[in-house]
C-alpha cells in the first residue's frame, strides 16, 4: 500500500498530537503558508493548513476534525512591540501565516484602527520590529518573543472578546478527492493519548525545544485539537467577518 503523506506544522503546537502517532506515514514538517501549498499541488495528502486558506478554497478541498483552535488566549499568535501599547503603527507581518494576517485585519477594523499592515520576508521577531514598531509573530518564534517584547494582542483573546467564541487558527484537510477520515481519527486517538499521558509528552517537549515547563503545561492546555460544536461555530463566524470585509473574494 502507498503510505499516506501526512503534514506536521513545524511548530510546538503539533507536537502533542503526533507525539503518539505510531502510524506508518511519511510526516512532511512545514510552516503553515508552506503546508497550504504543498496540499494544493499534491505534495501530500493530508495535512493542517491554515483555516482563511480552507474557506479560500473550499470548493477543492474537504475538512476534518484534527484543528489547531483556542478558547480565549492562544499564546502563540501575537503582536509584539517595542513600544507599551498598540498605537497606530504599522505592524510588520509575519510570511509564515495566512489565517492570523486576515485575523488582524478584522480585528483592528472593529476596534477602528488603520495601522498599516507590512509584508516582511523574515519570520523573526527581532529582524520584524527593526523595521516596524508592532509584529504580528506565530507559532514557536511568538512563543520566544513573548518572553523578550511585550504582547499587545493576543489574537485569540481579542478574537473572544469579539465573538466569545474559538478562534481556530488551523484545520485539517485534504483534497476533495481524498478520504483522509480515518488519518484524522488516528490523529485525534493520538491526541488523546497524549492528553492521558501528558506529564510524559510533557517531558518529551521540555527536551525538544528547551523551554519551562509550566510554560509547556499551560500552552497544552489552551490549546484546542478537536473541532467540536463550539469551534465550528467558531470558524463559520470568522467566514462570515472574513465576507464582510471583502477577505475572500
Ligand atoms: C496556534 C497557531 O496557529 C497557527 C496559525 C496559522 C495561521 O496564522 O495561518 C495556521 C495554523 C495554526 O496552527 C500558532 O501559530 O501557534
Amino acid at each position: 500500500m502507498v503510505r499516506m503523506r501526512v503534514g506536521k506544522f513545524d511548530y510546538l503546537n503539533n507536537f502533542l498530537p503526533y507525539y503518539f502517532l505510531n502510524e506508518k506515514v511519511e510526516i512532511v514538517e512545514a510552516n503553515p503558508r508552506e503546508m497550504a501549498s504543498m496540499l494544493l499541488s499534491g505534495r501530500i495528502d493530508y495535512a493542517p493548513v491554515p483555516a482563511f486558506f480552507y474557506l479560500k478554497n473550499r470548493e477543492r478541498l474537504r475538512h476534518y476534525e484534527f484543528c489547531v483552535a483556542s478558547e480565549g488566549k492562544v499564546l502563540s499568535v501575537v503582536v509584539v512591540s517595542r513600544k507599551k501599547e498598540l498605537d497606530d503603527g504599522s505592524i510588520a507581518v509575519t510570511p509564515h501565516s495566512l489565517t492570523s494576517v486576515n485575523l488582524l485585519k478584522i480585528l483592528l477594523a472593529e476596534r477602528g484602527m488603520k495601522n498599516m499592515l507590512v509584508e516582511v520576508n523574515t519570520a523573526k521577531a527581532s529582524e520584524m520590529l527593526e523595521l516596524c514598531p508592532h509584529a504580528l509573530v506565530i507559532g514557536d518564534e511568538a512563543i520566544k518573543a513573548r518572553m523578550i517584547y511585550k504582547v499587545v494582542m493576543d489574537l485569540g483573546e481579542e478574537w473572544y472578546e469579539l465573538t466569545s467564541l474559538p478562534a481556530v487558527f488551523g484545520i485539517s484537510a485534504s483534497l476533495k478527492e481524498t478520504n483522509a477520515e480515518e488519518m484524522d481519527r488516528k490523529i485525534l486517538m493520538a491526541t488523546e493519548e497524549g492528553y492521558r499521558r501528558f506529564d510524559e509528552v510533557v517531558r518529551a517537549a521540555e527536551k525538544a525545544f528547551k523551554m519551562p515547563r509550566e510554560f509547556l503545561e499551560e500552552y497544552f492546555r489552551t490549546l484546542k485539537f478537536r473541532l467540536s460544536s463550539k469551534e465550528r461555530r467558531g470558524l463559520d463566524e470568522f467566514e462570515k467577518y472574513c465576507r464582510d470585509y471583502g477577505l475572500l473574494e
